[in-house]
């Protein structure tokens, strides 16, 4: 046995002489994209490029390795060439152990300086005040819809949605000891509460059910305190030193939330694209289907429409509005201009590349 493996170690450390080589061969040139932007000013992130190389590689994958892993370890290369560069510092909803800084990571790689923020409005206000470059805030859920928070937000701020990013949730029950004996309390984020209220009825449904503001605060309550369960990822709960009680327990098994990235930054078009915005129409029949008008007649395809209230005593909305392709494609920045002469009101939110995943 140690015979056989002998020679394929060997083979193995020579290759990773190689890929040392390369990775440092790669580094060096990211350090000089650096000094080329640091002569311009010039963002380091630049959103539009790392997704064309995860597209290209994922593309150019011979196997065995499968894309999606391809794609996990080319993230981490350009994480750790682009901290070279500068560190980039993301907002998020904390704390750390949240889907929030999975999905930071998911975007950034792990070679970024994290800033856990107490809620959504914070996101927004440390990236508007450029405590962070960048922020990422969730969107909607695929069980439970849109984050309204975040779209009332997105309405008032002057940042722009440079990329988004979207994650499988996956929840897990988990208590100090591993067991519910002697749990009163199952808290979480009221998001994860509604996403599991059918498991937990049927399994828990005479124990109270506490929202509390996230579900890695769940997991944090839950590791000081017996009598309460939380409701979070295995990674908060691993970080709280939790115990399993029961893990994957959402309603849904291909539950998802997207996250949008915002910040200053307006994003290059990266070849296969999308542009968010907001509307509002006056108030008077067919108004909707008029306004859409627009998009048909310049074959712009819609992938997302969200009504929220304008909240102003009427019975008002706006239209969070997202369509395949980047403004700067022909075809959208004319549908765009049309729709903005057609609307009571119009905000781009911004083009940005479509999630990987
Ligand atoms: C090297 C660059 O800077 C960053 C790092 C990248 C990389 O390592 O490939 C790609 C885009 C940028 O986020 C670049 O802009 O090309």
């Amino acid at each position: 046995m140690t015979d056989k493996l002998k020679p394929l170690r060997e083979k193995i450390d020579a290759i990773d002489a190689q890929i040392l080589t390369l990775l440092n061969e790669r580094a060096k040139v990211a350090q000089e994209v650096g000094h080329v932007k640091a002569e311009t000013n010039a963002p380091v992130f630049r959103p539009e490029r790392e997704a064309q190389v995860l597209r290209g590689v994922a593309e150019r994958n011979p196997g065995p390795m499968v894309s999606f892993d391809v794609q996990t370890i080319f993230r981490e290369i350009m994480s750790a060439c682009r901290a070279l560069e500068k560190r980039v510092t993301v907002a998020y909803l904390g704390p750390a152990g949240t889907f929030s800084e999975q999905a930071v990571y998911q975007q950034f790689g792990t070679a970024v300086e994290g800033l856990p923020c107490a809620s959504i409005d914070e996101v927004f206000r440390a990236t508007e005040a450029g405590t962070a470059e960048f922020g990422v805030v969730p969107v909607e859920n695929s069980s439970e819809g849109a984050i309204n928070r975040t779209l009332d937000l997105m309405l008032q701020t002057t940042l722009l949605i440079s990329g988004e990013v979207a994650i499988p949730v996956h929840h897990s029950l988990m208590s100090k000891t591993g067991s519910m004996d002697g749990v009163k309390v199952i808290c979480a984020h009221s998001q994860a509460l509604a996403q599991c209220q059918v498991w937990l009825n049927q399994n828990y449904p005479n124990i109270e059910r506490r929202a509390v503001a996230s579900n890695a605060e769940a997991a944090r309550m839950a590791g000081d305190d017996p009598a309460m369960a939380a409701i979070a990822s295995e990674i908060a709960g691993t970080r709280y030193k939790l115990g399993v009680v029961k893990p994957h327990i959402q309603d849904d098994p291909h539950n998802r939330t997207r996250f949008a990235i915002i910040g200053q930054l307006q994003t290059l078009p990266s070849g296969k694209d999308q542009t968010s915005i907001v509307l509002a129409v006056p108030n008077k029949a067919g108004a909707v289907y008029q306004l859409l008008a627009p998009l048909a007649k310049h074959g712009v395809s819609m992938t997302r429409f969200e009504s929220r209230p304008a909240r102003m005593g009427t019975w008002e909305y706006y239209f969070y509005v997202d369509v395949e392709g980047h403004i700067h494609n022909e075809s959208v920045a004319k549908a765009m201009a049309e729709l903005k002469d057609e609307a009571a009101f119009f905000k781009l939110l911004g083009s940005y590349p479509v999630s990987l995943t």
